[in-house]
């Protein structure tokens, strides 16, 4: 299924109430979140709503997708400070269990297979919520990720480091390595929404539906999952046909 907004802030809303949804349904549920650009304006929607309907998050878990190699958690770009800054340190209460990988961990294998072990263990995924990069990918795995993989240790892409450059000072500053959910573990949530918002995001939206379900379009794999959503604005939606969006409806 598919959604088309006029503006990027109402895409964020909508996302909002989805998830505000999603947690007054599910109180103990298990949410899997995303961070970037893109979410920004979920997250500020979201931390409204939450006070507006004073929802309780004490009994909630959350897995995060990805988190750089190399940056502590105080790291004003590391993926732990982004969720403290744009949504948990925002909140009247903050869910029972917040979990990003540790991009810090002595022994990285050994952090990757706790993450995927963690989520496991928590029942899986009820909703996971992501962006995609322009190059196609979700949480941090790149073209040509197999799609059985659990989380491991990547290599970022010269595109993905240029597009995330500008949340740094200079480009030497982007981390070469990340620790991601694998695709795997993704395809596993129950539910999937993906958020793809702006003009910059045009030619990846259309690869995706252009593109087989094949690991050189990571993001192609969410046409073969039971219920998935897309929600996009115009611009981000304006070079596929209605033709070519009914497939997904
Ligand atoms: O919303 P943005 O900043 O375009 O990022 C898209 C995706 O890329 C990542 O930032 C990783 O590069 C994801 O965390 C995010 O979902």
């Amino acid at each position: 299924m598919y959604r088309i907004f006029n503006t990027h802030e109402q895409a964020a809303q909508f996302t909002a109430h989805l998830l505000q949804d999603f947690i007054s349904q599910r109180p103990a549920g298990v949410l899997g979140l995303a961070t970037g650009g893109t979410m920004e304006p979920v997250y500020a929607h979201l931390i409204e709503l939450i006070k507006q309907h004073n929802t309780s998050l004490e009994q909630l878990t959350t897995f995060n997708l990805d988190e750089y190699v190399g940056l502590s958690r105080t790291h004003p770009q590391s993926y732990y400070h982004y969720m403290q800054e744009h949504l948990f340190a925002q909140l009247p209460s903050c869910p029972k269990s917040i979990n990003l990988p540790n991009g810090c961990a002595t022994d990285l294998e050994q952090e990757c297979r706790r993450y995927t072990a963690a989520i496991r263990s928590h029942g899986g995924l009820d909703l996971q919520l992501l962006g995609v990069g322009s190059n196609g990918h979700i949480g941090f795995n790149e073209p040509h990720t197999a799609f059985n993989s659990i989380t491991h240790v990547v290599e970022l892409s010269e595109q993905t480091r240029l597009d995330n450059g500008r949340f740094f000072d200079n480009f030497d500053e982007v981390p070469t390595q990340a620790i991601t959910m694998g695709i795997q573990d993704i395809m596993q949530a129950k539910q999937i929404v993906l958020v793809v918002t702006g003009a910059h995001k045009a030619h990846t939206v259309l690869d995706f539906f252009n593109s087989a379900v094949c690991e050189s379009m990571p993001a192609s794999c969410l046409k073969n999952h039971p219920n998935f959503l897309l929600v996009m604005d115009q611009a981000a939606a304006q070079l596929v046909s209605a033709e070519t969006l009914k497939k997904l409806a």
